[in-house]
């Protein structure tokens, strides 16, 4: 058995839709150790969601398949907790009601109302929305949505949180004091972390390892680049830090370099399968 805490084993996934079938998904192997930050990067449409979705066991893989702490995964459940980029309040709850509806389904049978009560509130204080307890969604900011669904996931406490670009939909500045945020919960509960994002300082900046995705379809993991910087990271620091700005290329360079020359191959082998045909057909 892997010692890895979660491992994606050879996950194929395609999708068969109105006659089409599409493969997105080829032979993606991943392991995380606990407490591991590790972000997915990689072009839009490649298949980052549906790698997440399928650890959140919301969709089977084709084949292959996904191992966390020894037990296989093939339902959603309580020990993988998922964020999205827009939050999913319940519109008609208040804050407090909406991670007491989590911690209450959670917990009923092991903690007390009053201990119940006392960790939603101590979850949402992490994310410093004591202040807005009795609000609803309409009535507070789209990041102050976004820390109470944060909130929601980390007082579930599962082994594994999975974040599915969770500051996409935020203003710079918002973005940039919510990273912060999760830094700071991270460093305190050493949570197991899958994110997505588009963003690559945003990677630099949060994870452990980066897991770089090429572009479908049939995408597959193309590097796993660590990320060896101490913690606790300040933004403003690394921006002058001669390792941070290395991985940066090093992202950077995967996105755009290598992939455009992965591309660049393909093309000239589909022209040149397509070459006798053509000539064929012009003869
Ligand atoms: N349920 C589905 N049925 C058919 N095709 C799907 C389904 N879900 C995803 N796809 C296809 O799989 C591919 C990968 O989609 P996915 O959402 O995983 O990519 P992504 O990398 O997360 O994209 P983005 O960065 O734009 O959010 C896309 O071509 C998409 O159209």
């Amino acid at each position: 058995m892997s010692k890895h805490y979660l491992t994606i084993e050879d996950v194929n996934k395609t999708f068969h839709t109105g006659g089409n079938t599409t493969e997105v998904l080829k032979q993606i192997d991943l392991t995380i150790d606990r407490g591991e930050y590790v972000s997915i990067i990689g072009h839009s449409g490649c298949g980052k969601s549906t790698v997440l979705n399928i650890v959140a066991g919301l969709i089977p893989a084709t084949s292959g398949g996904v191992i966390l702490d020894g037990k296989e995964v093939n339902a959603p459940g309580p020990d993988r907790s998922l964020v999205f980029q827009n939050h999913s309040l319940l519109p008609w709850l208040t804050v407090y009601e909406n991670v007491a509806i989590a911690v209450d389904k959670t917990f009923k049978g092991s903690k007390t109302a009053a201990e119940r009560r006392e960790w939603v509130l101590k979850n949402l204080d992490m994310v410093n929305m004591s202040h807005a307890l009795n609000k609803r969604p309409a009535e507070i900011s789209g990041g102050m949505k976004q820390r109470v669904g944060i909130a929601r996931a980390l007082a579930m406490q599962p082994k594994v949180l999975l974040l599915d670009e969770p500051f996409g939909a935020l203003d710079a500045l918002t973005r940039a004091h919510l990273q912060d945020e999760v830094m700071r919960i991270q460093a305190e509960l050493q949570n197991t972390v899958i994110m997505i994002t588009h963003d690559v300082d945003e990677a630099v900046l949060l994870s452990d390892k980066i897991v770089m995705m090429t572009n479908g379809p049939a995408a597959t993991v193309g590097e796993v680049l660590s990320i060896d910087l101490p913690r606790p990271r300040d933004r403003i620091a690394l921006a002058e830090d001669v390792r941070y700005n290395k991985y940066r290329q090093a992202v950077l360079s995967f996105l755009h370099e290598k992939q455009r020359k992965v591309e660049t191959l393909q093309q000239k082998r589909e022209e040149k399968d397509a070459q006798p045909l053509h000539s064929a057909q012009s003869a």
